[in-house]
């Protein structure tokens, strides 16, 4: 890229005072900035100090009180940079301050109203009027819009758009590649844009602005423009910047998702203010990666850009803080140094590619006329209309009325013998002349993408109107020398003030070095007062930023609550495991696929099958179908399945059947569970000599039937009851195999470590001895169950076994 006229330039900044608002006239808030216009100077008075010595005063190179109207800005400060870019120079104009101050008003300003129109759309009107003055000029203008939200770039044109912007650093400085661009031929399609856009941008109510921007807002306008004829194209790009407001969470209230927003974007903007502070000291390391705002600012601030900030105030003491704060980092900025340069010849300029394309299109259309111009017969081959309306315009020769006239011509010169031609011929002539007449509309279409200037001169913009821009610019122009000057005055005032003096006394010496030493002094107590205001101020963002941690902590605490409680381990897990962040992009990422997790849910979207494709078939499937097979069912058919009955599948369970218990064991449960005797749970001597009959009745039964063994639960340990011992403790007649009827050996406790009835028997007796007690009642008995120790059952050695009136309990 060729560059010209790399002259270091300072960054303009220029600061606007708004007027005090409804809330602060009834709250009775006191006026505390006093604007200077004239020479420049802001100066703001803090309430709380006594003196007035502590009136702190800044300079800069506009300043604008309440009563500026948005015409005047925009020409005194604004119209000569538009004029740059037309030239083919990068600008930048951003509105900085605190909430409420009236950034969104500067740029945007009120919709429909002719005077409060903001820079935006009087930044459009100048570059058509230009665009429509120029001559010979061809011009492409593209523009487009989007937003930070949230450190998040958003497509404000195409805001449903799933795909992640992203900045990347090329050649000509920081862009957006998937940006939408939207190529404009008027004023009107420029509003239409910024409108689209605007409905699209994020605000949401605060204490301190009902319609707060809760993002910065870049409206991107690039120009191309190129001499008719010429190849060397010049690029003039211009960034119209509103930035959110910084505000205090004690003061706009917010809370939540604005509270959120709120710290976003006052991160964002102490980055632009510490990027700011770095490049006024010239620090070596300027930190434009730390977020997404000043990294968009990279070539704005400190580089190829003509740049101005405009710092919004408000001036009543409520904000005197806030105020005092926005006019110390508008103070800062204005030292900060660019390079601009003019954009002549870049390499990837749509221009030159339309214009390349277009010549092409031209020589290709050429070379088809001629060749249908050499098929015998044929009189004379239609001439792709666009051709001849171009022509008409660059020569500028023929009237409107030839130009009707045209279309008829063209038909009867076109009347061809077909007859003459045969069949072949015609149909290659026809396809010859459809393929041409579609290189023609594509033509067509490309020379109207591109805006020719000098059309419209008449009808904008009159001889005294142009006069009088002329005019209003030199003004401008003077007053901005004007100022200039008068701050160039004050300041050599002071150093050539003892040159001046001549002293006629050593009184009168000793009076201007004492006058002298008061101003130093006064001095070196702003200096003072300004290093303790600096104290506060950190102290102040300091306890602001504890606030919004605190916050932030609580929110972080429920949603972790939320995942401990509701989400299910295995799956907090992984996420755990495979979510990782990236520090630089302050991100979380899924390890796996690299797909965004909750800051972009859009992204995680499932994929959706397409409705109009059928799924797509495998070689085997193809051939199964055209086989017919009588076995591939309907598996591989790929109509619309909701026809089709539903094939079931094979079964792989059983029906569930009682396990097998052997006859014996059978015996004895029956005879266990008979009802004919119903125990007397007092009566315990009874008890227990009945209960023996009966088992020995059943264990006699049993041995005649399985045909002897050894006795029913004869144990061989003595002591152990509980679980361990019921395993194999039958032998013979009662297997031990029938745990799974009962719980156990643990129920076999109640012997109190005489013995138990082995394994299956004591799992039996325990079923049948819980229900019993819990029916009848425990009081006299001993705590029994499943749950029951041997400890809390056994009765002492030497007396009696006590047994529940319960069926199916042995003693032994
Ligand atoms: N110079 C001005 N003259 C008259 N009214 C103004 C001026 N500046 C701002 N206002 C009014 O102040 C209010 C707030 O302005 P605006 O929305 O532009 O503030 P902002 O700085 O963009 O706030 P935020 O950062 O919250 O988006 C609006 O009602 C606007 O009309």
């Amino acid at each position: 890229m060729k560059q010209q006229g790399a002259k270091n330039e300072c960054v303009q900044v220029v600061v606007r005072c708004r007027p005090l608002n409804n809330k602060e006239q009834t709250g009775n808030f006191q006026k505390v900035v006093d604007v200077f216009p004239s020479r420049g100077v802001i100066e703001i008075l803090n309430c709380n100090e006594s003196s007035r010595e502590n009136k702190k005063m800044f300079t800069y190179d506009a300043v604008y009180d309440k009563d500026s109207t948005q015409q005047q800005l925009y020409d005194e400060v604004i119209r000569p940079l538009v004029y740059s870019v037309l030239e083919g120079f990068n600008g930048c104009v951003f509105a900085y301050g605190q909430t409420g101050t009236g950034k969104t008003h500067t740029m945007e300003g009120i919709k429909n109203d002719v005077d409060q129109k903001g820079i935006i759309p009087r930044a459009f009107e100048q570059i058509w009027a230009h665009i429509n003055r120029s001559q010979n000029m061809n011009f492409l203008v593209a523009v487009s819009y989007l937003e930070i939200y949230m450190e998040e770039l958003r497509d404000l044109l195409k805001p449903n758009t799933t795909s992640v912007l992203e900045l990347r650093e090329r050649e000509g400085g920081i862009v957006v590649p998937n940006l939408h661009s939207v190529l404009c031929k008027s004023v009107e399609d420029m509003l239409n844009v910024m409108h689209m856009g605007n409905k699209n941008r994020t605000v949401g109510f605060t204490n301190m602005n009902a319609h707060s921007s809760r993002s910065h807002a870049i409206f991107l306008i690039k120009i191309e423009m190129c001499e008719v004829g010429a190849t060397l194209v010049k690029v003039g790009k211009l960034n119209l910047i509103d930035l959110a407001g910084s505000e205090r969470q004690s003061k706009s209230g917010a809370t939540a998702e604005r509270l959120k927003e709120a710290s976003k974007i006052n991160r964002a903007l102490s980055s632009l203010g510490n990027v700011i502070s770095a490049l006024a000291e010239k620090s070596p390391h300027v930190p434009y990666r730390d977020s997404k705002l000043t990294r968009l600012l990279q070539d704005s601030l400190g580089g190829n850009s003509k740049t101005i900030m405009i710092a919004n105030i408000g001036p009543s003491e409520f904000n005197y803080n806030e105020t005092l704060t926005t006019l110390r980092y508008a103070s800062r900025a204005k030292t900060i140094e660019n390079k601009p340069v003019m954009n002549e010849d870049p390499q990837d300029t749509k221009l030159r590619e339309y214009q390349e394309e277009i010549a092409r299109l031209r020589q290709l259309i050429t070379e088809r006329q001629m060749r249908e111009k050499s098929v015998p017969k044929v009189k004379k081959v239609k001439q792709p209309r666009v051709i001849k309306r171009e022509k008409s315009v660059d020569s500028d020769e023929k009237s409107d009325s030839e130009a009707e006239q045209e279309p008829e011509e063209d038909e009867k010169e076109n009347e061809l013998d077909f007859s003459e031609l045969d069949a072949k011929a015609q149909e290659a002539l026809l396809k010859e002349r459809e393929a041409t007449a579609s290189l023609a509309a594509k033509l067509g279409e490309l020379e109207n993408q591109l805006v020719k200037g000098g059309k419209n001169i008449l009808d904008t913009y009159s001889e005294r109107q142009m006069e009088l821009e002329k005019k209003m610019a030199e003004i401008a122009e003077r007053k901005k020398r004007e100022i200039e000057m008068q701050q160039q005055l004050e300041l050599h005032e002071e150093s050539t003030m003892e040159i001046r003096e001549t002293f006629t006394s050593l009184q009168q010496e000793v009076e201007l070095k004492t006058r002298k030493l008061k101003k130093c002094y006064a001095k070196c107590m702003a200096l003072k007062q300004e290093l303790s205001d600096t104290r506060d101020e950190h102290n102040r963002d300091r306890r602001e930023l504890e606030m919004t941690q605190n916050e932030l902590i609580k929110e972080l605490k429920r949603l972790l609550l939320i995942i401990d409680n509701f989400v299910p381990t295995e799956v907090k897990s992984r996420l755990y495991t495979q979510a990782k962040y990236d520090d630089e992009a302050e991100e979380w990422y899924l390890n796996s696929n690299m797909m965004l997790l909750s800051v972009h849910p859009q992204s995680v979207t499932r994929p959706v099958a397409d409705p109009n494709r059928r799924r797509p078939m495998s070689e085997y499937a193809l051939h199964m179908i055209k086989t017919n097979a009588p076995d591939a069912g309907y598996r591989y058919k790929g109509e619309n399945i909701m026809n089709y009955e539903l094939d079931m599948p094979l079964r792989t369970t059983y029906e569930y059947s009682n396990p097998k218990v052997s006859a014996s064991l059978q015996a004895v449960l029956a005879e266990a569970m008979q009802t004919e005797d119903d125990i007397d749970i007092t009566d315990q001597s009874n008890y227990a000599s009945m209960m023996k009959q009966r088992l020995d009745k059943i264990t006699r039964r049993s041995q005649n039937q399985d045909g002897g063994g050894g006795g029913v639960g004869q144990q061989s340990g003595s002591g152990s009851n509980g679980a361990g011992s019921s395993s194999g403790a039958s032998n013979g007649g009662i297997p031990s195999s029938s745990s799974g009827i009962g719980s156990g050996g643990s129920s076999s406790s109640i012997n109190g470590g005489t013995g138990s009835l082995g394994g299956g028997g004591g799992g039996i007796a325990n079923g049948r001895a819980r229900s019993s007690i819990y029916n009848r009642g425990m009081s006299a008995a001993p705590t029994f169950g499943a749950h029951s120790t041997a400890k809390k059952v056994a009765p002492p050695a030497s007396a009696a076994p006590t047994f529940p009136k319960a069926r199916g309990l042995i003693p032994k």
